[in-house]
């Protein structure tokens, strides 16, 4: 994920540590409670019961940094440029915008039909990159990039590096989806140093100890969880790095819950990529798409 500072001197980590001054507990917490949420789960399941009924609320007195996903150019480049805006507006933290990919292996189907349809468009890196020189100067949060790691290969080792690609501000990021090993970024992570590009990278409960500490200390502006279900965990490394949750959370009570396990970060993607790709004409999605918002985000602030 490439992420382009809105404001001139405000990167992920800034970010998440101007946050930090609100008031957070630490995400050792995090991890210990994800991992007993799954235990918690797969024991309800081996007595015949249902995964994720019961798990305890956790009470939560910390800043909790709100993080929506959209997909670029899903309907249309000119309506990502209001979404962003309005996602602004309405309290984003950071906003993770999408870069189309044809062969999106990590995605769910609601993501996969926007890239698709963004790609239909002839959404491309240099339109996305037009797009934002004009939005980013008039947002007040950060945006990442989130991308596969081809696009950002071809593009970085191409015939134009990384200062091209993300050359809107003065920090950068680059969140690598799960389809890129560790062991693949080493270049990618060398070129970021190099630019000034914080290097956000994912891991899972499930990922093994020793792999998830490299993950972590590998990863820049902040750690992405991916939240699964029906895991036995790891014991799951603590870092002081902020950790921000992401998967399947599509409702404010997810958003509460999350955020009640101590995550620093709660990330919501194809809630809301489904209704603005799905929505009757781009002004009824951004219509849609700033109360939908509104309700997460209320779930951060009570
Ligand atoms: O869509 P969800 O379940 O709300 O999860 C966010 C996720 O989609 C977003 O962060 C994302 C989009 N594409 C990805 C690929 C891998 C990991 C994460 C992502």
């Amino acid at each position: 994920m490439a992420a382009l500072t809105t404001a001139p001197t405000v990167g992920l980590s800034e970010t998440f540590s101007r946050l930090k001054l609100r008031g957070k507990r630490s995400s050792v917490l995090l991890f210990r409670f994800i991992l007993s949420r799954n235990r918690q789960g797969i024991e309800s399941l081996n007595q015949g019961g249902k995964y994720g009924t019961n798990f305890p609320e956790e009470p939560t007195d910390q800043y909790v940094a709100f993080i929506p996903y959209i997909t670029a150019g899903d309907p249309d480049l000119s309506t990502t440029a209001e979404a962003l805006k309005i996602l602004d507006s309405c309290g984003s933290d950071i906003i993770e915008l999408g870069v189309p990919y044809s062969d999106p292996l990590a995605d769910g189907p609601v993501i996969q039909a926007a890239a698709s349809r963004s790609l239909a468009r002839g959404t491309n890196f240099d339109k996305i990159i037009a797009m934002l020189k004009e939005v980013v100067p008039q947002l007040s949060c950060p945006i990442a990039l989130f991308s596969y790691y081809n696009p950002i290969l071809k593009r970085v080792f191409g015939d134009r590096g990384p200062l091209d690609l993300l050359d809107c501000h003065q920090h950068r990021s680059l969140t690598c989806s799960p389809g890129c090993p560790l062991e693949e970024t080493e270049i990618l992570r060398k070129e970021a140093s190099d630019n000034n590009i914080e290097l956000v990278l994912l891991t899972t409960p499930t990922t093994p100890t020793a792999r998830m500490k490299t993950i972590v200390e590998a990863s820049e502006g902040f750690v992405y969880l991916v939240s699964s279900v029906g895991v036995t965990g790891a014991r799951a490394s603590a870092t002081s790095k902020p950790v921000a949750v992401g998967f399947g959370i599509s409702k404010p009570e997810h958003v509460k819950q999350v955020a009640g396990w101590g995550a620093d970060g709660v990330i919501v993607g194809s809630a809301i990529v489904k209704l603005l790709g799905e929505a009757t004409s781009p002004d009824e999605g951004l219509k849609e798409l700033e109360m939908f918002t509104k309700s997460l985000k209320s779930a951060l602030l009570c």
